[in-house]
């Protein structure tokens, strides 16, 4: 498998991960996995299915055994369109204590390495390039200010007709961080071969060009 071509791309939480890794893939005409909305979904499901989320062997179980299809930009799930639900910010928040499981993590291991496909993957979340994908062929981990990643997610949930609170975003967003980076398994973190960007101040375009002479040029 791993002579797919994989791209790696992790970082915190509204760093752009998503966005970037989607218009990378698509302009050279690879497969995509948002790993998150793995571990979104898993949550949900939990939420939705009334499992504790101190349970963790009932936790993995089902995650080992979701079943999601994702069909262009939605994501369905025992026949519903979740692709909005699992974004909201309970469910957020409540996958980052799911995705501390180490046991969930297991669980939705070979699913993930499942997406490395031909002619090629490009992988956003916060282990890519560390555990799933440790020898992929670039590795990005993308960071921003708190201040400006809150803003983005602020304006993306706005756009969404949702209602946010700048002030309380922060707090939440500094708050899953925390707990990515300081889990014992598989923690946010740049590997060590990966390429550092601070997005603070580029605009879409200028990272997306970043990366793909990162990749041109490898
Ligand atoms: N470099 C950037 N400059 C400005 N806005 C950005 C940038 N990257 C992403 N965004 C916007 O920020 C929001 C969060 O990006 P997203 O890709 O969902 O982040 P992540 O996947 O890291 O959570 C989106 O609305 C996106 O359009
Ligand atoms: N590879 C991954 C991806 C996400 N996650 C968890 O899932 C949560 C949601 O991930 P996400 O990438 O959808 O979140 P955003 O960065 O888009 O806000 C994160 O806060 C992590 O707790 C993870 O642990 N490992």
């Amino acid at each position: 498998m791993q002579d797919i071509p994989v791209i790696t791309i992790d970082g915190p939480a509204a760093s752009g991960k998503g966005t970037i890794a989607a218009r990378v893939a698509r302009s050279l005409g690879f497969h995509y996995l948002d790993s998150g909305a793995l571990y979104r979904l898993a949550t949900f499901a939990a939420l939705k299915h009334g499992i504790s989320l101190d349970d963790a062997a009932a936790l993995a179980a089902q995650a080992a055994n979701l079943d999601p299809v994702f069909d262009g930009e939605k994501i369905l799930f025992e026949g519903e369109d979740v692709s909005t639900a699992i974004r909201s910010e309970a469910v957020s928040s409540a996958t980052s204590q799911v995705a501390a499981i180490p046991e969930v993590r297991e669980a939705l291991f070979n699913l993930q390495r499942r997406f490395a496909r031909a002619p090629g993957l490009v992988a956003d979340g916060r282990d890519m390039g560390t555990v799933i994908f440790p020898k992929a062929e670039l590795k990005v981990f993308l960071t921003a200010t708190a201040r400006v990643r809150a803003e983005r997610r602020y304006k993306q949930l706005v756009e969404r007709g949702e209602a946010a609170d700048l002030d309380a975003l922060t707090r939440d967003l500094e708050a899953r961080d925390k707990r990515d980076r300081e889990r014992e398994t598989a923690p946010l973190r740049a590997a060590i071969d990966a390429y550092i960007l601070d997005t603070s101040e580029m605009d879409i375009e200028s990272v997306e060009k970043k990366v793909l002479e990162w990749w041109q040029s490898r």
